[in-house]
C-alpha cells in the first residue's frame, strides 16, 4: 500500500481506536521508508553484496489478482530472463560433451571441448546443438545468498516485533510440536527456536516421545489453540508412521496455522478468488526468493520437481497465483529432461540429491534448490553433508541465476515461518494493514 494511503487509514483508525495509532503511524513512517527503497535485480551486482531489499508484503508474495483475458500477454514478461544482460551475444560458450564419467561431484564426464564465438541466441544455439551436448556459458550464474535475504526479513520482523510490544503489550508467540528424535527434525527446530529469539518471537516447544499416542499429540494441540499468548502453531512434520497427519493438521486452529498445511488454508491457496490466511513457508520462501532478485515470473514457464504438500503443491500454486505457466514434475513423470530443459525456472523439492544435472537446463534458467539432503562425507564432523537435489557445479555454468544449498532456500523458509507469526499475531490483536 502506498504510504500516502496508508496515513490516511492510520488517521481514520486513530480516531476509533487510540491504542493502535502508535504502530499505525510507526508503519506510516516505515511504508515511506521502503517505498524510498530500490528493489534489486539479479542483474546488479555481485552475489553476495549487502544492499537494501524491499520485503514482499504477503499480498504481493499472493500474486497479482488479474483477470484471465486470453489477450496476448505484455512482451517484456514473457520474454526469458537473464540477470547478467539481455541475451549472450558475442558471449564465449564452452560447448562440452556429456557422458558417463568420474567427475568429483556429480559423476559427470567431458568427453570433448569444442569452443564457439557465439554470435545467436543461446536458445538458437542450442537447437543447433546436437542432444547429447550441453552448452556451458563461462560467465557463471548469480548466486542467490538466502542467508543475507533471511537476515534482511529478520531485521524487519525484529523491528515490528518491537513496535507490537510498544503498542499492544504483547509479542507473537509460536509454538511447536516435535514428535520423536529424528535428528534433522530436532535441527530445523532448534533453527526455528533461534529464529524467534532473534527477532523477539516468544517460543514454546512441546516434546513428545515417538511412540506416544495421537491422541497425546492432539492434547498439545488443542492446549496451543486455547493458549492466548500463541499464535502460531507447528507441527514438525514428518510425524511418526502411526499418526494420522491429516487429523493432526486439521486439529490447528485456522488462525494459528502459520506452516500453511490446514486443508482449508491450501483449499484457499488452490481457488484464486481466495485468500488463505497463511501460504506454507517453503514455498513463500521460494516466491520471496525470486521477487527479491528482480525475477519476473508471470508468463514463465516454472517446472517444479515434487509435489508434497510442504513445497512442491504449495509452490506450484502460488506460482500460478503469479500467473507462470506450470509444470509440475513427480517420479512417475516420462523424460523430466525434456520438461526442465525448456523452462525458463527450475524450482526442485525432490528430496534426491543431485538429480537435476547441468543438461536438464536451459541455457540462462534460473533454479531454485529447496533439497538439503544428507550424503555421506567422511572428511566432514559429521561424516555426513548438505547437498541439493541439483548438481550445482554443472547447473552454475548453465543458470543465469541459482541458490546454494546451504544458505539458499532454507534461512528464508525459516524467516517466513517468523513472517506467518508475526502476521498472525498482528491479525488477532487488530494490526493488520
Ligand atoms: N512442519 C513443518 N515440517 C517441515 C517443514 C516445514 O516447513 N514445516 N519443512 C521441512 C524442514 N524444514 C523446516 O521445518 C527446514 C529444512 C531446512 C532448513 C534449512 O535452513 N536448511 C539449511 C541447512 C541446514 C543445515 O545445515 O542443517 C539451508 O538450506 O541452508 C530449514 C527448515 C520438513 N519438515
Amino acid at each position: 500500500m502506498a504510504g500516502a494511503a496508508v496515513a490516511v487509514l492510520a488517521a481514520a483508525a486513530a480516531r476509533r481506536n487510540p491504542g493502535r495509532h502508535a504502530y499505525l503511524l510507526s508503519r506510516v513512517a516505515r511504508e515511506l521508508h521502503d517505498a524510498a527503497a530500490v528493489a534489486p535485480s539479479a542483474a546488479e551486482g555481485k552475489a553476495g553484496t549487502r544492499r537494501r531489499r524491499r520485503r514482499s508484503s504477503s499480498s504481493l508474495v499472493l500474486g497479482p489478482d488479474f483477470p484471465d483475458t486470453w489477450d496476448p500477454p505484455p512482451r517484456d514478461a514473457a520474454r526469458s530472463h537473464h540477470p547478467q544482460g539481455d541475451g549472450v551475444a558475442d558471449e564465449k560458450l564452452e560447448i562440452l560433451g556429456v557422458g558417463s564419467s568420474d567427475g568429483p561431484e556429480c559423476d559427470l564426464k567431458l568427453n570433448a571441448t569444442v569452443e564457439y564465438m557465439l554470435t545467436s541466441t543461446p536458445l538458437d544455439l542450442l537447437e543447433l546443438a546436437p542432444l547429447s551436448f550441453v552448452a556451458y556459458t563461462d560467465r557463471p550464474a548469480t548466486i542467490i545468498d538466502g542467508k543475507s535475504i533471511a537476515e534482511d526479513i529478520r531485521l524487519h520482523i525484529a523491528e515490528e516485533v518491537r513496535q507490537m510490544k510498544s503498542a499492544v503489550g504483547h509479542v507473537p508467540g509460536l509454538a511447536v510440536v516435535l514428535v520423536g528424535d529424528r535428528r534433522d527434525s530436532e535441527s530445523y527446530v532448534r533453527y526455528k527456536t533461534k529464529g524467534c529469539e532473534e527477532v523477539g518471537i516468544k517460543s514454546l516447544l512441546a516434546k513428545l516421545p515417538g511412540n506416544c499416542t495421537e491422541d497425546e499429540v492432539m492434547d498439545s494441540v488443542l492446549r496451543y489453540n486455547e493458549d492466548p499468548s500463541v499464535h502460531g502453531i507447528l507441527v514438525q512434520l514428518p510425524l511418526p508412521q502411526h499418526m494420522d497427519e491429516e487429523r493432526i493438521l486439521s486439529a490447528i486452529s485456522l488462525e494459528k496455522d502459520v506452516d500453511g498445511f490446514h486443508p482449508l488454508n491450501v483449499g484457499n491457496l488452490a481457488l484464486r478468488s481466495r485468500k488463505p490466511l497463511f501460504v506454507p513457508c517453503a514455498a513463500k520462501a521460494c516466491i520471496e526468493l525470486l521477487l527479491q532478485s528482480g525475477i519476473e515470473l508471470m508468463g514463465k514457464h516454472v517446472t517444479v520437481i515434487g509435489r508434497s504438500k510442504v513445497v512442491g503443491l504449495p509452490t506450484s500454486l502460488l506460482l500460478q497465483r503469479h500467473h507462470a505457466t506450470v509444470s509440475i514434475i513427480h517420479a512417475f513423470t516420462t523424460d523430466p529432461e525434456a520438461i526442465t530443459r525448456e523452462s525458463d525456472i527450475v524450482i526442485s523439492a525432490a528430496g534426491v540429491a543431485n538429480l537435476v544435472r547441468g543438461s536438464w537446463l536451459k541455457q540462462g534458467a534460473i533454479v531454485i534448490d529447496v533439497g538439503t539432503n544428507p550424503i555421506e562425507d567422511p572428511t566432514s564432523d559429521y561424516g555426513y553433508r548438505l547437498t541439493g537435489d541439483v548438481c550445482f557445479e554443472e547447473a552454475v555454468k548453465v543458470a543465469s541465476a541459482i541458490t546454494p544449498v546451504p544458505g539458499g532456500v532454507g534461512p528464508v523458509t525459516i524467516a517466513m515461518l517468523l513472517a506467518n507469526t508475526l502476521d498472525s499475531a498482528k491479525r488477532i490483536y487488530g494490526l493488520s494493514d
